[in-house]
């Protein structure tokens, strides 16, 4: 089974500490909810995760270090849909969808039978193969977060960091993708996404690890890290709570000081 081993993790940029001594371990199985205030370092930590900046401490997958694997072997790992969704060139969706599976082929190579299956259950999964030949550059800000979800659901690896995936859809689209990824983990994946809709994290999330100023301040099932406690402390928000078939409902009603 997969497991990611985060041990005594630091960060630092422009000459700040932003994640100080974060440690946490996750198993395949588990959709984990990344929370916190902005600038709380969960961008950060998602990208020290995937090495692409500098960190010190331990980063294992399945007791590998990341930092020594190779970017191909990584890639076939780990699955990114990055906070910024900027497009420079305008590529087809089913171009982008299928660039996930680059890890996959050998260079030079054309996709197979298997790559094609894999990016047309991912544009179907996302709601974007109806716009396939579309240019990503064309699309509202939530149709291309869809695509670039469908990208990182069609690279098919075992583990998905997912920057604010949600941020951008419309209420159906938030419930679909969060289902999805739910699905990957019960299908035995990692996910590990950020997101500031508690209530959203509540419902989907199997745990949630609260970061405040780059220090986990919380790691555990909803009920025991949205306390009106933390909320107040970290967010600095006094909250409506409530219930919704078994699951917790978080509204932040008003901002305190
Ligand atoms: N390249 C950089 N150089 C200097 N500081 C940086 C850099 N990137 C991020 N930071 C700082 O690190 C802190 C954490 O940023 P980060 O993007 O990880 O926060 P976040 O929790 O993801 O926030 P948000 O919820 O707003 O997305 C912020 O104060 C930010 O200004």
């Amino acid at each position: 089974m997969t497991s990611l081993n985060v041990e005594n993790l630091h960060v630092s940029l422009g000459g700040r500490e932003i994640v100080q001594g974060v440690s946490f371990a996750a198993s395949g199985g588990e959709f984990i909810g990344l929370i916190g205030p902005n600038g709380s370092g969960k961008t950060t930590l998602l990208r020290a995760l995937l090495g692409l900046i500098p960190s010190t401490g331990g980063i294992s997958l399945n007791n590998v270090d990341l930092r020594t694997m190779a970017a191909k072997h990584r890639a076939l790992n780990m699955s990114y849909v990055a906070q910024e969704r900027d497009a420079t060139w305008p590529l087809s969706v089913e171009t982008v969808v299928s660039l996930g599976r680059t890890p996959h082929i050998a260079p030079m190579q054309q996709l197979k039978a298997v790559d094609r299956d894999a990016v047309e259950t991912a544009m179907r999964e996302a709601d974007v193969a109806d716009m396939r030949e579309r240019p990503i550059t064309e699309l509202s800000g939530g149709e291309r977060s869809r695509v670039l979800i469908a990208r990182a659901l069609a690279q098919a690896s075992s583990v998905m960091l997912a920057d604010e995936p949600t941020s951008a859809l419309d209420p159906a689209h938030q419930i679909r993708v969060t289902e999805i990824f739910s699905g990957l983990a019960a299908n035995g994946r990692l996910v590990l996404m950020t997101c500031h809709d508690l209530s959203l994290a509540a419902r989907f999330c199997t745990r949630l690890l609260l970061l405040n100023n780059g220090r986990l301040e919380a790691d555990g099932s909803a009920r025991q890290v949205l306390t009106a406690e933390n909320l107040q402390r970290v967010y600095g928000v006094q909250a409506f709570f409530g219930e919704d078939e078994d699951k917790l409902v978080v509204v932040p009603r008003s901002a305190i000081g």
